[in-house]
């Protein structure tokens, strides 16, 4: 078996240079991480270098970057890797970003098993793969996690920690650590779901949208105002739960005002839609006249999207909580 590589603190290494991988790269880097990013394809890491560079001078300029140190400072702490261990040699912490396929991380986690020690914590960010299934089997199941972000994670604060259930809770305490100082908004879910939370909540939402647009209720445009211009807004500041609090004279009022109301709506939701056939088409047009799909146009939006989520995170960080 090889030796396991040093884990000296004060090292993250990204272990795949996409969307996500990039983004958690600029979080770590922005607390002051030495960041290592490793891809299977060496083309994406010299991209991610590049698009890291532009996207933090930028940020820089328009005032908005994260953390105590200027863009250059932080990029010289971000460096490329062409091979796995040495990617991981010096790491506190492993944030896997390969895609979504369980046989695709399991291979990489077993990889990374062989070559890290006691001391490194092994983090997916899955979106909703069970850990269960994800860290089945390795010896350093202990210190594995899901350390779910939500895209893009150096706009959007929250991470979900899915504990398998051999995790230590050290390693859930470490990395809830690791995340509030790099800025992220961590909760810890005590058990793993399938779907974990954020997407349990994301994708009951998605079906009651889908299935009003194609039942010919709303068009896909109104329905995602529906969100934007009304329960998004207030779910920016507060949740679902504390939203029914102040709705009526408290929670208990709410549920004596409300739940058979509530039980009545849900009762007439349909089936899981398929999510396919005339009515991906309907939608995927109505987004098409809004934003087309080429990619000039996906990043543009992207990038509106993101000095939205820049302006949105300042105003709740200046607002009284
Ligand atoms: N895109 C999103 O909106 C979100 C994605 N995630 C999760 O993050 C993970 C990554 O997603 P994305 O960044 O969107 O994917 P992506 O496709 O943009 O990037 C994946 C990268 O992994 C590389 N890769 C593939 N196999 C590898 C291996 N064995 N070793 C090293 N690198 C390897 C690929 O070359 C690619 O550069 C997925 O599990 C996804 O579910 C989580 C939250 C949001
Ligand atoms: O929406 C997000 O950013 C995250 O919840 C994700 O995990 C993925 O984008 C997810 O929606 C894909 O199913």
């Amino acid at each position: 078996m090889a030796s396991p590589v040093s884990s000296a603190p004060g090292g993250v290494a990204v272990v795949g240079s996409g969307l996500i991988g990039r983004s958690w790269a600029m979080l770590f880097a922005s607390a002051g991480f030495r960041v290592k990013l490793f891809d299977i394809e060496p083309r994406q890491v010299t991209d991610a270098l590049v698009s890291l560079r532009k996207e933090m001078k930028m940020l820089e300029m328009s005032g908005y970057l994260k953390g105590e140190l200027g863009a250059e400072e932080q990029l010289s702490l971000i460096s490329g890797c062409s091979d796995l261990r040495e990617a991981v040699e010096g790491a506190l912490h492993v944030q896997e970003c390969v895609p979504e396929n369980l046989e695709m991380k399991r291979k990489l986690f077993a990889q990374l098993d062989k070559i890290t020690d006691d001391h490194v914590v092994l983090s997916s960010s899955s979106s909703c793969l069970l850990p269960s299934k994800l860290f089945a089997g390795l010896a350093h199941v202990k210190q594995c996690l899901v350390a779910h972000p939500v895209n893009p994670p150096y706009y959007v604060p929250l991470v979900e920690l899915v504990p398998h259930p051999e995790t230590a809770p050290a390693t859930v305490d470490r990395t809830y650590a690791l995340m509030r100082r790099v800025g992220q908004s961590p909760v810890r879910l005590l058990r793993e779901v399938d779907g974990f939370a954020l997407n349990r909540l994301q994708y009951a939402v998605i079906a009651e949208a889908w299935r009003l647009v194609e039942e010919g209720v709303v068009s896909p445009g109104d329905l995602d105002l529906v969100m934007s211009d009304g329960l998004g807004l207030r779910y920016a500041f507060i949740g679902p739960l504390e939203t029914m609090h102040l709705n009526a004279e408290g929670m208990l009022s709410y549920c004596d005002r409300y739940s058979e109301g509530m039980k009545r709506v849900l009762k007439t939701f349909g089936p899981i839609p398929e999510f396919s056939g005339a009515t991906a088409e309907k939608v995927h047009q109505a987004m098409c006249v809004k934003v087309p799909d080429d990619a000039e146009h996906l990043a543009a939006r992207r990038a509106w999207r993101d000095g939205c989520l820049m302006r949105l995170a300042q105003l709740k960080h200046q607002l009284p909580q």
